[in-house]
């Protein structure tokens, strides 16, 4: 039985078939009585009727069924294969058939099972279409070798880009984008000149118009193509890299075809796959979503398009956090200074653009890193608008666990007070030494307040880590830039403003430091700029973030925080190569 008899039973079958032979025989029978009962009325004589008898249909119907039913006897039927036979069984247990059976028979008989049933049996019999006429029987000897190839595209674009050869007007594929229609058919390749397109030549046409034609076709495109004569394997391995800049190809005049651009924007993650181009790259953003790549303009391409773009809009890649000269940690002193020196220098910038590094640099290639046990802890890095609770996080969790959480000592050149001891409260310097620090660039924040000197230095940081702690600390955003050492492998955690609605309702009872002696409740003003300054550190710092985390509820923050930590710390991170094995 086939696939579609499994549901009626071998023994209904049979029944069937008995149910008819005996129908017969009945018949036969019937009329042998009716044929005596007949002779027998008519009185005849005993030869005649035993000639009649003997002649009568209905008795030779039932020898050849005689002969029939010894015939089946002797040839019993047996399975003429031994995989018959196995069937036989399976039908005999199909008698009953199991809950596999019947889960196998609903998967067999559903369509699409029945469609690749279908389209495995075309593909057997080579039963496709469409049937290429028969190459002529000779063929001129100076005859270049023709490829004819048939892709059926579905919405998916082709996957490949063209160049005209302006000398000849000669169509070239110029590149193939990976996992592509193209790409996958592996038909098509960089360098192949396209001699016809659905038996249209498309020598000397304008690229535009070949493309024109090229997407104006529908399922089936032919393409006649002389292949280039040395094919190059491209075995480049990917190479992984983080966007320091944004890309929209979509606003780019000079990419050789837009619907093959992708758009990325600062801090996504790019599998580069191909660089074999010196202007355009071929990228998946990660985590990969899309089976097939992206064109991408290489670094060189992006630091040319970026110095001509400043050149005719000057006005917009200044920088609106600037970095700083003199600014402070995180004691109450330095805060006071650091929330006067925000308000100064938001009002006197607007614009927000990619800095001056980001242009040097616009990708920074990244690999996975796993911190060994025996390793030290990165740094830990909390960015944030003033107000937004960067200080009241990192307190909390240093006093979470202060076995494991550290911040640095800052220097000073303020005099000691009392109860305070040295390397506790501050390292008490004088202000020779401090300048001296400052021109070694030995500092990451430092600023002034009442006349003396505060400052986070490089060292403090290192005594921590060294120490065997995790260091964290919060800078300003600038600050950030100093730290992106081989050493530190910092981690930077954004600790953006909640919604509107849930800032207000969360900081109601909250105090803002403004002085020494009071802290006041926040201000509608207050809410306002901590929201303009949390959206600008975002828009331009967010290629530096390996985490954010949103300070809406303080105790929910500071255990996401905490578990952010622990994976920066214990899991394979990205992280840039030159941390890993470069100069610094
Ligand atoms: N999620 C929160 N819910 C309620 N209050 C909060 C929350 N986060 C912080 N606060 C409170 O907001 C005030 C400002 O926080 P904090 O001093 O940590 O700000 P900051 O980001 O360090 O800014 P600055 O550098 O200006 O001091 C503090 O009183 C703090 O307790």
């Amino acid at each position: 039985p086939g696939v579609t008899d499994l549901g009626a039973t071998p023994s209904s079958k049979q029944a069937c078939f008995c149910y008819v032979m005996l129908a017969g025989i009945s018949e036969v029978l019937s009329s042998v009585v009716e044929d005596v009962s007949e002779a027998v009325n008519r009185n005849i004589s005993g030869s005649q009727l035993l000639h009649e008898l003997l002649s009568a249909p209905w008795l030779r119907a039932l020898l050849k069924i005689y002969e029939c039913l010894m015939r089946f006897q002797r040839l019993s039927p047996s399975p003429l294969l031994p995989c018959a036979s196995g069937l036989l069984f399976e039908v005999r247990k199909a008698h009953r058939p199991s809950a596999e059976a019947r889960e196998l028979y609903n998967l067999l008989s559903s369509p699409h099972v029945q469609a690749l049933l279908s389209s495995h049996d075309s593909v057997a019999q080579s039963d496709y279409l469409p049937v290429l006429s028969p190459l002529p029987d000779e063929l001129p000897e100076d005859e270049e070798a023709m490829r004819i190839v048939c892709l059926v595209k579905n919405n998916q674009p082709l996957g490949a880009t063209i160049r005209r050869e302006e000398v000849t007007g000669d169509i070239y594929i110029a590149r193939v984008i990976h996992g592509g229609l193209a790409d996958r058919s592996g038909l098509l390749h960089p360098g192949d000149l396209i001699v016809e397109v659905n038996g249209n030549s498309v020598v000397g046409l304008e690229p535009e118009k070949v493309i024109q034609k090229l997407n104006s076709s529908i399922g089936t495109i032919l393409f006649k193509v002389i292949p280039r004569s040395t094919q190059v394997t491209s075995s480049q391995k990917p190479v992984y890299m983080r966007a320091m800049v944004d890309y929209c190809p979509l606003q780019d005049s000079s990419i050789p075809c837009p619907d093959a651009g992708m758009a990325f924007s600062r801090g996504d993650l790019l599998e580069v796959v191909d660089q074999s181009d010196a202007l355009w790259w071929q990228a998946r953003k990660l985590p990969c979503g899309a089976s097939f790549a992206g064109l991408i303009p290489s670094a060189s391409m992006l630091r040319s398009k970026h110095k001509e773009q400043w050149w005719c809009h000057p006005s917009q890649v200044h920088t609106c956090i600037r970095p700083c000269e003199n600014i402070s940690g995180f004691r109450r002193s330095f805060r006071l200074w650091r929330r006067t020196s925000y308000k100064r220098r938001r009002q006197s910038c607007t614009s927000c653009s990619p800095s001056s590094s980001a242009l040097s640099s616009p990708y920074e290639e990244v690999a996975l890193y796993q911190r060994l046990p025996q390793e030290n802890h990165r740094l830990i890095i909390l960015i944030g608008a003033s107000g937004v609770g960067v200080n009241e996080l990192r307190k909390r969790l240093i006093k979470l666990n202060p076995s494991t959480f550290q911040g640095p000592v800052p220097h000073t050149t303020r005099p000691i007070r009392e109860g305070e001891q040295a390397g506790r409260e501050y390292h008490f310097v004088t202000k020779e030494l401090f300048e001296y620090m400052v021109c070694n660039h030995r500092f990451v924040e430092y600023g002034e307040s009442k006349s003396h000197l505060y400052g986070t230095s490089i060292d403090a940081i290192d005594e921590v880590i060294k120490r065997g702690r995790m260091c964290i600390i919060d800078v300003e955003p600038p600050g950030i830039h100093l730290l992106r050492l081989r050493n530190l492998k910092p981690y930077v955690i954004f600790i953006r403003a909640p919604s509107p609605d849930t800032l207000r309702q969360t900081r109601r009872n909250a105090r803002l430091i403004t002085s020494y002696a009071v802290n006041r409740a926040f201000t509608e003003e207050d809410f306002l700029e901590l929201e303009d300054t949390s959206q600008l550190i975002d828009a331009k710092y967010k290629q530096y973030f390996d985490s954010v985390v949103v300070n809406d509820d303080l105790q929910d923050a500071c255990m996401q925080l905490c578990s952010i930590i622990q994976q920066a710390q214990n899991e394979p991170q990205w992280i840039p190569v030159s941390w890993l094995h470069g100069e610094e």
